[in-house]
């Protein structure tokens, strides 16, 4: 028994497939079939696609989930006054059930508005790994490391810890990365140290870099260098897949440094625009040919993790930083949140289009609403119009995870219940 989608406007995001109305089959993890018209099969679930769009799952390359506890705590702030006295202080009185209850309700949130596989560093990592396998979400999971205070030993135990209990986990939905935190935060022997480790094991690394020009100033001060030459004579990009967030403040040289790396760069305009850190350069990396994906940051940061306000923040602010409309075009932001992402999390055999033999990732959106009508370009509505509330229905790995904008994983009513008493608790407490 599978699910068939019929009569839905497809856009599979393969590469000079124009949108088509078309059927989808699926079969346990996997999309089985697309065509025009397929018959149904004895005890298929069947789903009406008539004036439903069907694309790929967005795909959230930079999160900290469990940050949603503190959304809208300390808005209006520098990013390392926000950092180091409240999100901080904050962490410091999350119990791992705050972070557990914290990230689904990041993932209620991003099921809702169609991301359906995500990248997260942050802090007790079972805690997340087990929201993640009860919500049906796919991620990449990291522990992120600090490693200031002390020698780091605790942290990166974690980080091996999570490595090698979670890496393929949730039937293959969880993958993991090693997460050093930032070129800020890690001085050069335990980051080699991480490079090294990530290498022997084949895992990619996770780190921001270059979010702002305080971070820039404070590298070249200490290493009289960029942060991205830092990590580069720190041997980050000779053979590791680096997932990079951020990449604000990087120059000419600075580009030609991440040119031909493994992995690339998370975009993440919104945080970035709230934060005041700048905008990033994508216009130019793109012309570097280096992968550039899509992320939120945290809720605590962003304030929503809805990745169409991502895309359109990214499409928009490229357009006004060149004084160029034809900057970042609608295919290629949409892009960006796909097949972008996928390949930052190194996932992009699997998702990021809609093809026959990848994992059933998929969303289903509602066209028929007064900003959505008339379809005259499909890739202009989803890039300009289309909102995060209307998403009707997120499947991950062949499992409906939201139909008819209900969540079928989660709770709700318990779920507001527990997040109110816990993000009391915790900012009463700082
Ligand atoms: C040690 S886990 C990750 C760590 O990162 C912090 N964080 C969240 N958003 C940002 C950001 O934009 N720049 C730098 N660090 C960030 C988060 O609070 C956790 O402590
Ligand atoms: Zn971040």
């Amino acid at each position: 028994m599978g699910i068939l989608i019929q009569q839905a406007m497809i856009l599979s995001m393969k590469d000079g497939e124009a949108p088509y109305l078309g059927d989808i089959r699926i079969e346990g993890d996997r999309i089985a079939e697309i065509s025009h018209h397929l018959a149904a099969n004895p005890g298929d679930d069947i789903m009406n696609g008539k004036n439903m769009l069907a694309m790929p799952g967005l795909i959230n390359a930079h999160q900290h989930s469990p940050m949603s506890l503190l959304r809208g705590f300390s808005d209006d702030l520098r990013l390392m006054d926000w950092l180091d006295r409240k999100m901080l202080p904050a962490e410091a009185q999350m119990t791992p059930e705050d972070i557990y209850w914290g990230a689904q309700l990041s993932m209620a949130e991003m099921i809702r508005s169609g991301t359906t596989a995500y990248a997260d560093m942050y802090i007790h990592m079972n805690e997340i790994a087990e929201a993640v396998t009860k919500t049906g979400m796919r991620a990449s999971l990291t522990r992120g490391m600090v490693f200031m205070e002390d020698d780091g030993g605790r942290r990166m135990q974690e980080a091996i810890d999570l490595v090698h209990r979670w890496s393929g986990k949730a039937d293959g939905r969880i993958t993991t990365m090693y997460g050093p935190h930032s070129p800020y935060t890690c001085p050069v022997e335990p980051l080699m140290e991480v490079i090294a480790l990530a290498e022997k094991e084949d895992i990619p690394l996770h780190i921001h870099l270059a979010e702002t020009k305080e971070e820039v100033a404070k590298i070249r001060e200490r290493y009289g260098m960029t942060p991205t030459q830092y990590l580069e004579e720190a041997g980050m990009f000779e053979n590791a897949h680096v997932l990079l967030a951020h990449g604000v403040h990087l120059n000419r040289r600075d580009i030609g440094r991440l040119k031909g790396m493994r992995g690339g760069i998370a975009h993440n305009p919104v945080s970035n625009l709230k934060l005041g850190c700048g905008i990033a350069p994508i216009t130019d990396m793109i012309a570097q040919e280096i992968q550039v994906g899509l992320g939120t940051d945290g809720a605590g940061s962003a304030t929503t993790v809805d990745m169409f306000e991502e895309i359109k923040a990214a499409t928009w602010l490229q357009k006004l930083d060149y004084g160029d409309p034809t900057c970042l075009p609608a295919r290629q932001v949409l892009q960006m949140a796909t097949r972008g992402s996928a390949g930052l999390l190194k996932l992009q055999e699997d998702v990021g289009m809609l093809e026959a033999g990848r994992k059933a990732d998929l969303i289903l959106i509602d066209l028929e609403k007064p900003h959505l009508q008339p379809v005259h370009e499909v890739e202009s509505l989803l890039a300009y119009s289309v909102n995060g509330a209307d998403v009707d229905t997120t499947i991950v790995n062949g499992q409906v995870l939201m139909r008819g904008r209900k969540l079928l994983t989660i709770d709700e009513d318990e779920l507001y219940r527990e997040v109110k008493v816990r993000a009391k608790r915790i900012v009463e407490g700082i």
